[in-house]
């Protein structure tokens, strides 16, 4: 009998794809998200028996080194596994290793950090007392360090984002923030995630002189593109850290108008979601709106200050009235601050984006209800959203309030 049965060669490519960041003294070890792009719609690998595949990159240079193991291969012509992964990453930079050699000469070469640093903060955790984590920003295009490090980490975004692409290296408009993790002695940092940043011009004026003076007041708008923590590092407030600097430049920066993000993840916007949220209690933006419903102007003039796009200006607004209305102390002034009026705000968004949907349905009733059911989902996601919000003016939630937020979860 032939040992030909195709399920005993087949295995999964995101479960035999090992990445490491070889740091001096250990290596983290972890598997990608994704490996669709690299190894087909499946993700899976045929004619391999006990494959592993190690892509390791040294830890501050991310300089890549790919080893192949097996125990058996089935014929000569399967897939080159090396070879699908090298059309991914630089080719010229990446050393292929016969297995088990591959380790040893990862953490030998010298690199000068690209960019500037535009931020550092502490560690959260006790094991990170001998260290400082730094924000560097660079431009791929400029070239240099900038550029190697550009081409060496970019395939994070095929294994770590779903549907990501490469950006054009050489576009000057991207800049691109990386995040270390270095000694406070001065040894060898480690690379913990990175995002990219685009930058729209925003041309405002129809005449060729409107042009002219747009051009010269340049007005951006910001899109947070490809956003990073790597595993070994994420659920420590990394991403938290990244996203709140990235705010605090653009609104600083007067030639910022506008942030935005482009086809955020479920766990990106629920990050994005916390991080706007305490930044606008922060700001104490609520001030200043005395009665609901909220009015066009309000909003409008408060998102542009805010440099938020409308939409996700308005879910924080909602949260934010959501927050308020359960946490009698916070310093709102809002004279009709309940329940009803907070329901409306959110239906009459709700009504407006889903308009041709809704308008669709001939029966009223089934209508409302469509529309009702959409509020309640949305209610609830607010809720699990704020429940993890580190809001200034929190207070305790009083006992006998029946429009408890947090009762109704229960
Ligand atoms: C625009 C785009 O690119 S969209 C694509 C976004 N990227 C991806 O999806 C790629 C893969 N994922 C990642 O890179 C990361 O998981 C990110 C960017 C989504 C989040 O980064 P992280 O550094 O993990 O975020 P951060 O640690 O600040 O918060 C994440 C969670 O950790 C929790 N957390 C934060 N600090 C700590 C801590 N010290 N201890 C325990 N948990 C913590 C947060 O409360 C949050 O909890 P939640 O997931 O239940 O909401």
């Amino acid at each position: 009998m032939s040992d030909y049965d195709p399920a005993a060669w087949t295995v999964s490519a995101n479960e035999s794809l090992f990445i490491s960041l070889a740091e001096p003294t250990r290596a983290l070890t972890f598997n990608p998200e994704f490996t669709y792009p690299i190894y087909g719609e499946a993700e899976q690998i045929f004619g391999y028996k006990d494959l592993r595949i190690n892509l390791a990159f040294d830890c501050e240079s991310l300089k890549p080194f790919i080893g192949v193991k097996f125990s058996s291969k089935l014929s000569e012509d399967v897939k080159k596994l090396d070879e699908e992964l090298l059309k991914f990453l630089p080719k010229d930079d990446t050393l292929v290793q016969d297995e088990g050699k591959w380790l040893d000469s990862i953490t030998e070469e010298k690199f000068e950090k690209p960019g500037i640093v535009v931020g550092t903060y502490p560690g959260t955790s006790k094991e990170d007392e001998d260290f400082v984590y730094e924000i560097r920003k660079f431009k791929p295009s400029e070239g240099g360090n900038g550029l190697s490090l550009h081409k060496r980490m970019q395939i994070f975004v095929l294994l770590f984002i779903e549907a990501g692409s490469y950006i054009e290296a050489d576009d000057p408009t991207w800049d691109v923030y990386v995040v270390y993790k270095t000694p406070k002695n001065g040894g060898k940092s480690s690379f913990v995630g990175f995002t990219t940043v685009y930058s729209y011009w925003k041309y405002k004026g129809h005449t060729e002189h409107d042009e002219i003076e747009d051009k010269l007041q340049s007005k951006y708008r910001k899109k947070i593109s490809q956003f990073i923590i790597l595993p070994p590092y994420q659920h420590q407030g990394h991403g938290k850290r990244l996203y709140q600097h990235l705010f605090d430049e653009f609104l600083k920066d007067d030639t910022v108008e506008e942030v935005t993000i482009e086809d955020p993840s479920e766990s990106f916007d629920d990050l994005r979601d916390r991080c706007d949220l305490e930044r606008l209690d922060g700001a104490k933006f609520l001030t200043g709106l005395s009665k609901l419903p909220v009015t066009t102007e309000w909003l409008l003039a408060e998102k542009s200050k805010q440099k938020m796009d409308k939409r996700q200006f308005e879910r924080c607004v909602e949260m934010s009235l959501l927050h308020a209305l359960n946490n009698k102390g916070t310093s709102l002034e809002v004279s009709n601050l309940d329940t009803k009026q907070i329901r409306l705000q959110i239906k009459k968004r709700i009504y407006l984006k889903n308009r041709d949907a809704l308008e669709e349905i001939p029966d009223e009733s089934e209508r409302k209800s469509k529309l009702h059911d959409a509020y309640e989902r949305l209610q609830e996601d607010y809720i699990r959203i704020l429940e993890k919000v580190k809001f200034i003016n929190k207070r305790p939630l009083e006992d006998d309030d029946d429009t408890s937020a947090s009762k109704k979860q229960k």
